[in-house]
């Protein structure tokens, strides 16, 4: 690697010799128009990860995200980057690229020109500009795009300019703000793999917001889930899938179906049959619970066939059957827990379209995929 590369810069460690680039303490944000967008939230992003802020539509993640960039001053809290609060210098001299989901090219000059405007507005060298505009053009995969106006390019292409203009004078971090969400499947795809290369390639810390449960997985070191302006939690993808912290997660995250009941004398939890799992601690009695089961953990057999290993069986009616390619979900009202709806997945493809609206099925699970969390309704 030589010196002054976009890698040895981003990744060198901050003032204290920690290697914490972003850190957000206690942070609330109070427009003052009833509940806070952002309530008391901290973490810590370790240089050169890809963190991404997931969560549902109000869940407060453009608040957080535009208090760490110093649009928004935190009603309370405290937001450093690399070691200083975030205000301390102007917006135009911090250290922070950004891609937002309406790009904001300058539409009238070309894609070099775009990407060098960044550059001269931090008074760069004039004679290093073109060198450092053409790689990154390169790097987003635009070599020889250089000369064509903004217009004359595609979607993604668009997309690939803003992303190079928001890298080329080496920010400390990148902020994302849903820069895919108007982008079709396809494109959004292709480009999540394009910012997870480019952010290894470079080694730029980089926190994303985005409401796309796949993208958060596909691209993220770490995820964040918020709701109601409070981090439900803060994990790596495959531990945020597998062990939830709580219902919401558990539902936010796949494709859950849930059970109610509560906690009764005697220590392990009933209120509803078929509410057995496994779960963190004990529950105080009359606690209100939840448990989650996966599409993907419930079995299902015709009602007069064979379900295998399932230490929990419901028999129901299949009401809606619904093909998204690689599986099939079939979504089962049982007749032991009416009220409640099953979506299940079958993912063998011998066995798609087997079950028909109306057919009569069995249906079934493991007690240890079931989580069962303290159930508090928002
Ligand atoms: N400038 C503002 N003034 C007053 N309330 C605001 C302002 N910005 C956001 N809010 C409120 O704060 C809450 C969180 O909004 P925010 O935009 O952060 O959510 P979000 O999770 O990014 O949602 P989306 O995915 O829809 O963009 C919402 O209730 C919103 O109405």
């Amino acid at each position: 690697m030589t010196n002054g590369s976009p890698s040895e810069r981003a990744i060198s460690p901050g003032k204290s010799g920690q290697s914490t680039a972003v850190r957000v303490r206690d942070v609330t944000m109070d427009f003052g128009n009833g509940a806070l967008a952002v309530s008391n939230a901290s973490f810590e992003l370790e240089t050169g990860k890809f963190l991404t802020i997931l969560g549902p539509s109000g869940s407060g993640k453009t608040t957080l995200l535009r208090m760490i960039a110093g649009f928004e001053t935190p009603t309370s809290g405290e937001i450093t980057v690399n070691g200083k609060p975030v205000d301390s210098a102007p917006p135009h001299r911090r250290s922070i690229g950004m891609v937002f989901q309406k790009l904001a090219l300058f539409p009238h000059m070309t894609a070099a020109e775009n990407i060098a405007f960044p550059l001269k507005m931090r008074r760069f060298n004039p004679k290093t500009i073109p060198r450092r505009v053409d790689e990154f053009l390169d790097l987003v995969k635009l070599g020889g795009y250089g000369n064509r106006r903004i217009n004359e390019l595609s979607g993604g292409q668009q997309q690939r300019v803003a992303i190079a203009r928001a890298l080329v004078f080496k920010p400390e971090l990148l902020l994302l703000d849903e820069p895919l969400a108007a982008l079709d499947v396809k494109l959004r795809e292709e480009m999540q793999l394009e910012f997870r290369r480019i952010q290894h390639e470079l080694g730029v810390t980089t926190i994303n917001v985005t409401h796309d449960q796949r993208e958060a997985l596909v691209v993220s070191d770490d995820i964040i889930v918020m709701d109601g302006g409070r981090i439900q939690q803060h994990a790596k993808p495959v531990d945020l899938y597998r062990a939830p912290d709580n219902a919401f997660v558990a539902g936010f995250l796949g494709v859950a179906s849930f059970i109610n009941g509560h906690a009764v004398p005697g220590g392990l939890t009933s209120g509803e049959n078929f509410l057995s799992g496994t779960h963190a601690g004990n529950f105080a009695d009359g606690t209100a619970v939840r448990g989650a089961v996966r599409a993907e953990q419930i079995r299902i057999a015709a009602e007069s066939g064979q379900l295998a290993a399932c230490d929990t069986r419901l028999t129901g009616t299949v009401r809606d059957t619904i093909f998204e390619g690689e599986r099939q979900l079939y979504v089962v009202a049982t007749d032991e827990l009416p009220g409640i709806t099953f979506r299940v997945y079958h993912h063998d493809p011998e066995s798609f379209g087997l079950f028909e609206i109306g057919t009569r099925v069995m249906i079934g699970w493991n007690a240890r995929d079931m989580k069962i969390f303290e159930f508090r309704a928002s």
